[in-house]
């Protein structure tokens, strides 16, 4: 049986309560069911008064993919991680995690729950060296309680795991340096080991390489696949730089308005004349 969806592509049903498409071309959400996926969002709303920045939305993401979250400026992609992570409580919906409705839970217990979040620069315990930062939020992962005089004292608990996140992320040099001192692409590369080190099965990583040189965006968008890959990690990843994300995406998910426009692996997006009109055009001039 098929029907055809509001992109105007047939989907077949597929007797599991999910839908393919007959060709490559993009579908519309959810690929798979919210409620049994890796993460996944169903109806989400967020309403800022009148401004309905997340509108209706479902989405499911599969265990292992790495899925990028595009659109224009404002068109609600970062209220829909703040949702996803619990930093916004949504107006109306449901938050999943491997099937699990975790909406009510409060921020500070997602990571514990098996997600994490890049940690932005003014996260970071600044006049801490590299290795500390990464200790910190391993100790807090594995003893549940954050304290400063775990670094003082002489625990090594945390220190062997600290230095293969370091490593892992290519700051295998940097141990001894002080978050501070980093350049700019060194912290956004910390930023992302100390999300690793709560031992997430779910990474949402939010512009990991705004601001970077071309060299260090292609080093950082090859070590996030590795990650995943090395990993088995399921990532989401909101990105501007096209070339990032047609690169490493398994699938891309086009938001605007709020809403789902496509969802679809990156040639299939990239070639639907609809998205491309209204959306990577628009965006490719920006970068
Ligand atoms: N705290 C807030 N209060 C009021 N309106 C907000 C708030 N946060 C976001 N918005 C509005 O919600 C809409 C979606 O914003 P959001 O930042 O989620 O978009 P975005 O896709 O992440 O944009 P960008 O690519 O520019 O970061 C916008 O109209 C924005 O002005």
């Amino acid at each position: 049986m098929s029907h055809t969806d509001e992109t105007g592509t047939r989907q077949r049903d597929t007797g599991d309560g999910l839908s393919s498409s007959d060709d490559e071309r993009p579908t519309i959400e959810p690929t798979v069911s919210p409620s049994t996926a890796a993460l996944g969002v169903e109806t989400l709303t967020k309403q800022f008064g009148e401004v309905v920045a997340v509108d209706d939305l479902s989405l499911g993401v599969e265990t292992g993919e790495l899925r990028a979250i595009i659109g224009p400026n404002g068109a609600g992609k970062t209220t829909l991680f703040n949702c996803i992570m619990g930093t916004l409580d949504p107006t109306a919906g449901t938050v999943y995690l491997s099937g699990d409705d975790i909406t009510a839970d409060a921020e500070e217990r997602r990571p514990h729950l098996g997600m994490a979040r890049s940690f932005q620069s003014n996260q970071l315990f600044a006049d801490q060296t590299v290795l500390e930062n990464i200790r910190l939020v391993a100790q807090t992962a594995e003893q549940g309680a954050f304290s400063m005089d775990l670094l003082r004292s002489h625990h090594t608990v945390g220190r062997e795991r600290a230095i293969e996140i370091a490593d892992d992320v290519g700051l295998q040099a940097n141990l001894g340096t002080e978050a501070t001192n980093l350049p700019h692409g060194e912290q956004r590369r910390l930023g992302i080991a100390m999300a690793l080190a709560t031992d997430p099965d779910v990474l949402l990583l939010d512009e990991p390489t705004s601001g970077m040189s071309p060299g260090a965006t292609a080093e950082t968008a090859s070590l996030i696949e590795d990650i995943r890959d090395e990993r088995g990690l399921t990532v989401i990843l909101i990105e501007h730089d096209m070339d990032v994300v047609l690169s490493i995406s398994d699938r891309l998910t086009v938001l605007d308005r709020g809403s789902i426009i496509a969802t679809g692996p990156p040639d299939a997006v990239q070639g639907n004349q609809v998205v491309q009109d209204a959306y990577l055009g628009g965006m490719r001039e920006e970068i």
